[in-house]
């Protein structure tokens, strides 16, 4: 069997137990998610228990519910809402407090009884990344994990902060779970169009033929954001760009694109195909990071017709902060398929446009008949559009329609949204239906963070030694520094602009 098999049975049974359940993150993603799950009928027999540190009663936890779903999503069929919240309860408990992890879990069995749930239980760990250790400790010293069921730990980000204290984590996770009960979440693997990097590459002959050094010239991986960092400043200080945005997402990008055909659509399968691309990814050492690597921080800008202030205006940051708020990067991947090509990635905060797409730039023909001397034969390329639009543009040369042997630019488009009219669930959404149903193929595995760290650790130590003597170096609201555009120049390509590239809705 090549397709992957996933055992339907378990995604109606279980207790899930939010830690942070009174956050941002709770309220804005998860709730809406678990009730969109629950109105697709995904969620049969459930509860869930609510944890946060503040004192609350249960209605008003419901409440808080109720509102949050009504918040991300307006709609009149909402009459459910009521019921729905009725499956949740709230604890007040301070995970640091090791006396009350008894209680939580008399709440827990409690539930299992009243709702039928076979002693499964799923956790999610929605806080700071402090407390993730201490709170999985916790769980199996005091019992919550000793259930008859499956048990299940989905983690935020971020995984560590380096290296070290991912192993760290790691080690004290796995007291309490073993690796195929840890659903570390990346939120990128759950959006339909980085889902479908595989599709487009394992399913279509005319691409994965031409899936190689021989034939690809270039691939570049961009999110931009429009947003600067909002409230985030304190994490954000300790984190930047790099930690951020590329040691998860722009990387599992990178090795979804560069992966060989896994020989089953199974976790441990694809997981391990992408686990040999982060091993061929050239180490940048030290004293050649900036051969590869560019920074950038946001100076005050006009972005959507608004002035804004610079990164290091902003609150609760450094104001002479260090921190990158733009990477730039060329990854290079030293494998039989990829040599000598090289994967640009590009992400930063208060850039032109919110846009992830990912273009693949096709090599030259040998000898384009069609060039002229005063016009050269555009590229074949290959955009697929990750958000936020969602589809597939591929660029070609066509005859010039009329009396002429001129060959003009054509594209061939594909929008994911404009087909069914329907909107592709969100990401988490996804994850968390995969991780009831045991699916861990969209979740990050220890190998891939521990390999990914390592990558980056070299290029944060370097940033670290040498602090950027330029920021800001880039104006809110442009594409980042001058620098990004001339890692590419130096090799004679430059950054398709993709804000310009639009997926054609019909
Ligand atoms: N928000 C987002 O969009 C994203 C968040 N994440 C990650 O998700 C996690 C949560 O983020 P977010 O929701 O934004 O954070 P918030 O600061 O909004 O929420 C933190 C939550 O943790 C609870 N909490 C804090 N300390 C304790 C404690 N000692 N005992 C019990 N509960 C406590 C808070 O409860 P109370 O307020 O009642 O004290 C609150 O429910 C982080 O790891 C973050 O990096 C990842 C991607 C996106
Ligand atoms: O994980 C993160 O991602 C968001 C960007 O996510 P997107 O789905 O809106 O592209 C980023 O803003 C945030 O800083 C980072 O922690």
């Amino acid at each position: 069997m090549r397709y992957k098999k996933v055992n339907e049975k378990q995604t109606s049974n279980a207790l899930i137990m939010i830690f942070g359940a009174t956050g941002d993150l709770a309220n804005r993603k998860l709730f809406p998610s678990l009730y969109r799950l629950y109105k697709k009928g995904k969620l049969a027999n459930f509860a869930v228990v609510g944890v946060g540190r503040r004192t609350l009663t249960q209605e008003q936890f419901k409440q808080n519910v109720v509102n949050s779903v009504s918040e991300a999503i307006a709609s009149s069929k909402n009459d459910d809402l009521e019921t729905f919240a009725s499956y949740f309860c709230y604890h007040s408990h301070d995970v640091t407090d090791s006396s009350s992890y008894a209680e939580l879990k008399n709440i827990a069995d409690d539930l299992d009884v009243k709702y039928s749930l076979n002693g499964n239980r799923v956790f999610y760990l929605a806080m700071a990344p402090e407390f993730f250790g201490p709170i999985a400790i916790h769980l199996n010293q005091d019992g919550l994990t000793d259930v008859k069921g499956y048990k299940r730990l989905i983690i935020e980000k971020p995984f560590g902060h380096d290296l070290e204290s991912a192993k760290e984590l790691n080690e004290q996770i796995r007291t309490a779970f073993s690796e195929d009960e840890v659903y570390r979440i990346d939120h990128y693997l759950g959006k339909a169009m980085v889902q479908n990097i595989e599709t487009i590459r394992f399913s279509n002959a005319i691409f994965e033929n031409l899936w190689n050094n021989r034939y690809i010239s270039n691939i570049q991986v961009t999110s931009s954001e429009v947003l600067g960092v909002e409230e985030r400043g304190r994490y954000y200080e300790t984190s930047g760009a790099l930690r951020d945005m590329v040691q998860n997402h722009m990387l599992q990008m990178v090795a979804l694109l560069a992966m060989e055909p896994p020989i089953k659509l199974t976790p441990d399968e694809i997981r391990s195909e992408k686990v040999k691309v982060f091993r061929a990814m050239r180490p940048v050492e030290v004293d050649e990071v900036d051969k590869y690597f560019v920074r950038g921080q946001y100076g005050k800008g006009f972005v959507e017709d608004l002035d804004v202030p610079s990164y290091r205006e902003e609150q609760m940051v450094n104001p002479n902060s260090n921190t990158e708020t733009f990477v730039a990067g060329k990854v290079m991947i030293d494998n039989f398929r990829w040599a000598g090509v090289p994967f640009y990635i590009r992400t930063g905060k208060r850039l032109e446009s919110k846009s992830t797409k990912i273009v693949v730039q096709f090599k030259d023909i040998p000898m384009n008949l069609y060039n002229r001397p005063d016009q050269e034969i555009t590229p074949n390329l290959l955009v697929i559009h990750i958000q936020p639009e969602e589809g597939i543009t591929l660029h070609l040369n066509a005859k010039k329609a009329g009396q002429n042997m001129e060959a003009t630019p054509i594209k061939l488009s594909y929008a994911n949204t404009g087909i069914a009219g329907i909107n592709t669930p969100e990401a988490y959404e996804k994850l968390i239906d995969d991780s009831l149903h045991g699916d861990a193929t969209n979740f990050t595995h220890w190998d891939e963070v521990a390999l990914s760290w390592s990558y980056v650790d070299k290029i944060s130590q370097a940033w670290e030694q040498n602090p950027a003597t330029q920021f800001p170096n880039y104006a809110s609201g442009t594409m980042g520094p001058q620098e990004a555009d001339e890692l590419l120049e130096k090799d004679g390509f430059f950054w398709w602009p993709v804000n310009q590239f639009e997926v054609d809705v019909c």
